[in-house]
């Protein structure tokens, strides 16, 4: 795997030390409440996030990054609930503004670009019309002629001609239609931004040309991005730091140097040994045993029953978030006296 990229990112990390986040996610909780039970979606995650930081968001089907995205924008729909934590961007905790302020901070102050976004685009609406909407519904008060200069800024920031305003989605290729989704998502230069698998259904070089359009708005805003995915490659190469979802809880969030060298929790050991290279050519290294049900959680650490490391006490006690030195985060017993 390709980590030349990541020394950008060590320096970038280098820099964020010191300073202050952007956004700030503390003890988040969301439950969805179906016929078959209650399903713990989020179990208290907690991370912070430099601007200009970009943070990749892996974990298998189901371990709850979408819903944590959502939850962010204060998204969730029954028989989803949001059941405590707080969501910081910048100084305004999200959670304590009323539905008219949310309305206003999405876009503006945090923006989500969902999974399949650029085939919801509407087809029988210009393109331009749907940025004009996008703003109107956020933002009051500006102009016809500011609120189209903010559409070609964004157009072209994406690396669209502004003739796209113009256009109609089935006249774009998958890779404009990807990029007039992020386009929408900076309309209001948001502070944060979270993207949610951006790049699946696309090719590998239109991947990489979604994924350098996002570093260069990026670079212009100086925000923080939130990348949800599945493609650890991809992660390596664009991403300053990784963090690893399992059943509903951060278990560990590291530079991406760090989770590719060097991975602390035993399920990101896992999922990192699971990559294939060169040198396991045609053998296969899965995780042993499947992902839980968010209802029937395993007691204490929810991966203690695939764990190589178990203990008895991963196995009745859920563990705590560990901050290393160096400040990377690990939920697992095995780090308890290194914290
Ligand atoms: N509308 C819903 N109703 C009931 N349960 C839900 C709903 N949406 C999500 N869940 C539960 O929340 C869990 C997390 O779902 P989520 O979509 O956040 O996972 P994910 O990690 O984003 O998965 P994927 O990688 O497949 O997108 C699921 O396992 C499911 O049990």
């Amino acid at each position: 795997m390709n980590l030349a990229t990541t020394e950008n990112a060590s320096s970038r990390n280098a820099a964020a030390a010191g300073a202050s986040p952007i956004l700030r996610v503390q003890d988040l909780v969301v439950t969805y409440y179906t016929d078959l039970g209650r399903a713990r979606a989020l179990d208290g995650v907690s991370f912070t996030l430099e601007a200009g930081m970009k943070m990749g968001m892996v974990g298998e089907s189901g371990s709850g990054k979408s819903t944590l995205a959502l939850a962010m924008m204060r998204m969730i729909k029954p028989p989803g609930r949001i059941e405590g934590g707080h969501v910081w961007v910048g100084g305004t905790d999200l959670q304590s503004l009323d539905d008219e302020g949310m309305r206003k901070a999405r876009l503006s102050k945090i923006a989500y670009i969902p999974q399949g976004a650029m085939n919801s685009l509407n087809p029988v609406t210009r393109i331009g019309e749907q940025m004009v909407d996008a703003i109107k519904s956020h933002l009051s008060g500006e102009s016809r002629q500011a609120i189209n200069d903010r559409c070609v800024w964004a157009l072209k920031s994406v690396d669209l001609d502004p003739g796209v305003f113009h256009m109609y989605a089935h006249e774009l290729s998958g890779g404009m239609k990807q990029r007039v989704c992020i386009a929408i998502g900076i309309l209001l230069r948001p502070e944060v931004i979270i993207a949610d698998e951006p790049t699946s259904a696309l090719d590998v070089v239109t991947q990489r040309q979604v994924m350098e359009t996002i570093d260069k708005v990026q670079d212009e805003l100086n925000s923080a991005v939130i990348l949800i995915g599945h493609d650890m490659g991809l992660m390596a190469q664009t991403m300053d730091r990784v963090a690893v979802m399992y059943a509903g809880r951060l278990v560990e969030v590291a530079t991406v140097r760090e989770m590719f060298t060097d991975p602390k929790h035993p399920y990101s050991q896992a999922l990192i040994s699971s990559l294939p290279t060169l040198d396991n050519r045609g053998q296969f290294k899965g995780i042993p045993g499947l992902a839980p049900s968010l209802l029937r959680l395993p007691s204490g650490c929810a991966f203690h029953p695939r764990c190589p490391l178990a203990s008895d006490r991963s196995r009745s006690e859920k563990p705590k978030v560990n901050v290393l030195p160096g400040g990377r985060l690990v939920a697992c017993h095995i780090y308890d006296q290194e914290s």
